[in-house]
């Protein structure tokens, strides 16, 4: 891979070993997907924060990474870039019950990062709190179902990274151009043609299908309606965790549609129709538990908008709820769902909303329960997996059980 003078001097340690390293992964990483050059980069997301999937030796490395005495405190990443979600609430962990030892660990983790220059923000929702990229932006993101949304809904560039290689993009500011930067590997190749309307958790149940048809391919959709940006959040979740989606176009709606190469696949008959009872059958199997009420109900994956914690409000106003439940989000939308009033309903009935971490990265599996709600096909295909524990999959006012 080419390197200009400036990158040769970073790669030969002249910025210190922190840069040194991050510089080595991106040229290793560059190499093997022979990718022609470095770009330059406007963002990074970085995932890889949870005490539970990257331990002490993730720990180590990153305090390894921020002890580097020529990088400037806090500013070592040179471009915006922010975390995905934690193990715990980092700053209420202990009222909402996560295990003191983990949730230590995780602060330190955390803190690791901080150093580094990474805002703690730690959200798979930056879009919604200010990681906002431009059309056509290059950025180097890690968290599937951001990299999906980034790609398709906003239309800026990226690849799936994983967590170290968006951490080097971050702290050089570029990252090996090769894959979805380029224009030509963004053409689609299977047409998903609905043959009824689809709303709320249906959109999860699309992408969990779809996801396992097309693997690492590039679907295009044709609605029978319009879909929101909440909806959108959901297919790409679940097309990137059932496959290994990182971009999907929908006609009229996102906006690269037009040049991803309908005509072509018309002409191959590259298509599948997907039919009401598809829909209704992979909702159906989603669910693995023979339970029909849940011990805890986990909304928020991907991270809630406020439109979707303003929706739970209005279900749980006045009433008080049976189950426990987390609504999980960003620390930012949380402030703007206290000052809406939505916070305090959800409270009073019982609920909580729980900042940055997830049904999937927090260690719900030590903390009593066994049986999680959740209304994202993303979550329900990973918490059986990631947590050993059963998933019944519904709608958020079907799953919230009240005391009469
Ligand atoms: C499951 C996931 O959403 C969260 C866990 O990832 P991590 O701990 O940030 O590596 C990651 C992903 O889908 O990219
Ligand atoms: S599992 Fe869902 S809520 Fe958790 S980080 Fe991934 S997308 Fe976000």
């Amino acid at each position: 891979m080419y390197l200009n003078k400036e990158e040769e001097r970073m790669y030969n340690g002249f910025y210190g070993d922190t840069v040194r390293k991050s510089m080595e992964i991106l040229v290793a990483l560059g190499d093997i997907y022979s990718a022609e050059k470095l770009v330059n980069i406007t963002s990074a997301q970085i995932s890889g924060v949870s005490y539970k999937t990257i331990g002490d030796a993730g720990l180590e490395y990153l305090e390894d990474l921020a002890s580097d005495k020529n990088l400037n405190r806090n500013s070592a990443a040179k471009v915006p870039s922010t975390l995905n979600p934690a193990g715990t609430d980092l700053d209420n962990w202990k009222s909402l019950g996560f295990p003191p030892k983990f949730s230590k660990k995780q602060n330190e983790i955390v803190d690791a990062y901080g150093m580094l220059g990474i805002s703690k923000t730690c959200t798979c929702t930056p879009y919604l709190v200010g990681n906002v990229p431009k059309f056509r932006d290059h950025v180097a993101w890690s968290e599937s179902s951001a990299v999906a949304y980034v790609n398709s809904v906003i239309g800026a560039r990226t690849n799936r990274e994983g967590g170290p290689g968006a951490l080097a993009a971050a702290i050089c500011g570029k990252t090996p151009m090769y894959g979805y930067h380029l224009e030509e590997n963004r053409k689609a190749n299977l047409l998903i043609e609905l043959e009824t309307p689809i709303s709320g958790i249906d959109y999860g149940a699309l992408g969990y299908m779809v996801g396992k048809e097309v693997g690492n391919g590039v679907p295009y959709f044709v609605l029978k309606n319009d879909s929101t940006n909440t909806e959108l959040k959901a297919l790409g979740a679940a097309l990137a965790s059932s496959g290994a989606v990182a971009l999907y176009h929908v006609e009229n709606e996102t906006p690269e549609y037009d040049s991803a190469g309908k005509t072509e696949l018309l002409k191959n008959n590259n298509k599948i129709l997907i039919t009401d009872s598809d829909i209704k059958n992979t909702c159906e199997n989603l669910t693995n538990s023979s339970k029909n009420e849940a011990d805890l109900v986990c909304l928020g994956c991907p991270h809630a908008s406020l439109e979707e914690i303003k929706n739970i409000a209005n279900i749980v106003k006045n009433k008080k709820i049976k189950n426990d439940l987390w609504v999980c989000t960003s620390i930012n939308v949380k402030a703007a769902s206290d000052r809406m009033g939505y916070t305090k309903i959800i409270e009073s009935a019982g609920g909580h909303i729980v900042c940055d971490t997830c049904m999937v990265v927090a260690p719900i599996e030590d903390m009593g329960y066994e049986t999680i709600g959740v209304n994202s096909a993303k979550a329900a295909n990973y918490v059986p997996n990631m947590c050993g524990l059963d998933v019944i999959f519904d709608e958020a006012k079907n799953l919230i059980k009240f005391k009469s």
